[in-house]
């Protein structure tokens, strides 16, 4: 299956309410749309004769050992909406793959019972915890204390999102409430917080990197920091304690005048320079996308979307299928670069549709 033929299935699948708070974007969804056309306009100017055997893919992540490949389950909410496993399903499929799952707060699992679900099928799996800064910090940390008592091995504290994006489809199909029977499960018995509807997950009072770095001192976990574009936040992120640093524009679901993810991933990669991975989201759709991004510096890249059509579709096999289908692809471009290892893709291999070197 391919990934775009998993789309197709998930979308004949899905209810429409559903299928378009997934698929959907912020505003008129320009953002939405230039994340995928931007690596549109990147092509790979391979090198030759280098030999390209043996080849290794694995790429080190905080808190991840080695990864099978440099693609992770970027955080979405609510899997529960795709498919009557959920979470469960998405968790035993990125850890039999060997990918960096990121459950969150929005899951309609709660986080111990992911990680359980992922040792089911690898003995040491990878799954970070994405957060908010919470307007209380007593909620902050009782999250925090959560995800490390189920056996999370990094967090990833999303800053993007200082209101919730506002949602076309779903404000043109008022879709506001979570169907009955699901909830956002790591909110369950906080303080101050009854689960339920999509905008009752608080995502901030104004938090400043201040909080960033006295949560990264509560916890002895790797700390992420997801929805960085601007280079002066990356350098800031790094001073404050950033374990790492995602360059997301949230898959264009929050403001839709930003520019496209992997535009901005060079500027951030410079400004960082090795003191922290880069990693990015937005718009990866293919294994030849992956090697663009890993060219201009990313150490990683993310997948959304993607991940919730194979499960929609096929459950654990869909999202199996998905991981699979990106690293095999990855590994076959990665050949035809001239590569064997992921380092051996670097920025003069890249060029703008139309020019050469
Ligand atoms: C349905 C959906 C739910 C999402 N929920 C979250 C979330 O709870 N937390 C978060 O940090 N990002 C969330 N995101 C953003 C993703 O983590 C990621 O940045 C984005 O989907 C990447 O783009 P892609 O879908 O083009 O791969 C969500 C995205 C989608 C599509
Ligand atoms: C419930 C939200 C926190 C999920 C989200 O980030 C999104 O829908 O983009």
């Amino acid at each position: 299956m391919t990934l775009r033929a998993l789309h197709d299935a998930a979308r004949r699948t899905l209810d429409p309410v559903h299928y378009d708070y997934v698929a959907g974007g912020a505003g008129e969804e320009r953002v939405l749309s230039a994340n995928e056309a931007a690596f549109d306009r990147y092509l790979l100017l391979p090198r030759t004769l280098r030999g390209n055997e043996p080849r290794d893919t694995t790429a080190r992540l905080p808190g991840a050992g080695r990864a099978a490949a440099p693609v992770f389950v970027a955080p979405t909410a609510f899997h529960r909406l795709m498919h009557p496993d959920g979470e469960d399903a998405t968790a035993r499929a990125a850890a039999a793959e060997g990918a960096v799952l990121v459950t969150g707060t929005a899951a309609t699992t709660a986080v111990d019972a992911v990680v359980a679900a992922a040792r089911e099928a690898a003995p040491d799996p990878a799954v970070w915890f994405q957060l908010y800064l919470h307007p209380r910090p007593e909620v902050t940390e009782a999250l925090v204390r959560r995800a490390e008592q189920a056996g999370c091995t990094a967090l990833v504290v999303t800053v993007d999102s200082a209101v919730f994006g506002r949602h076309t489809r779903d404000l043109r199909n008022g879709f506001t409430d979570l169907p009955p029977g699901h909830a956002a499960e790591n909110m369950r018995d906080l303080p101050g917080a009854p689960p339920g509807t999509l905008t009752d997950i608080p995502m901030s009072a104004a938090p400043t990197w201040r909080d960033f770095g006295e949560l990264a001192r509560t916890t002895t976990l790797p700390v992420l920091v997801k929805g960085i574009l601007h280079p002066a936040d990356a350098r800031l992120a790094v001073e404050h304690g950033a374990s790492g640093v995602i360059v997301s524009n949230h898959g264009g679901r929050q403001c839709d005048a930003v520019p496209a993810a992997l535009d901005c991933l060079p500027a951030v990669v410079d400004a960082v320079a090795d003191r922290t991975p880069v990693l990015m989201d937005g718009g990866v759709r293919r294994g030849s996308d992956i090697a663009v991004a890993l060219a201009l510096g990313a150490t990683a890249v993310g997948v959304g979307r993607p991940v919730m059509w194979g499960l929609a579709a096929e459950g654990e096999a869909g999202v199996r299928a998905v991981l699979a289908t990106l690293r095999d692809e990855y590994d076959h471009t990665l050949a035809l670069c001239g590569g064997r290892r992921n380092a051996d893709l670097t920025r003069d291999m890249v060029v703008r549709r139309g020019e050469t070197r």
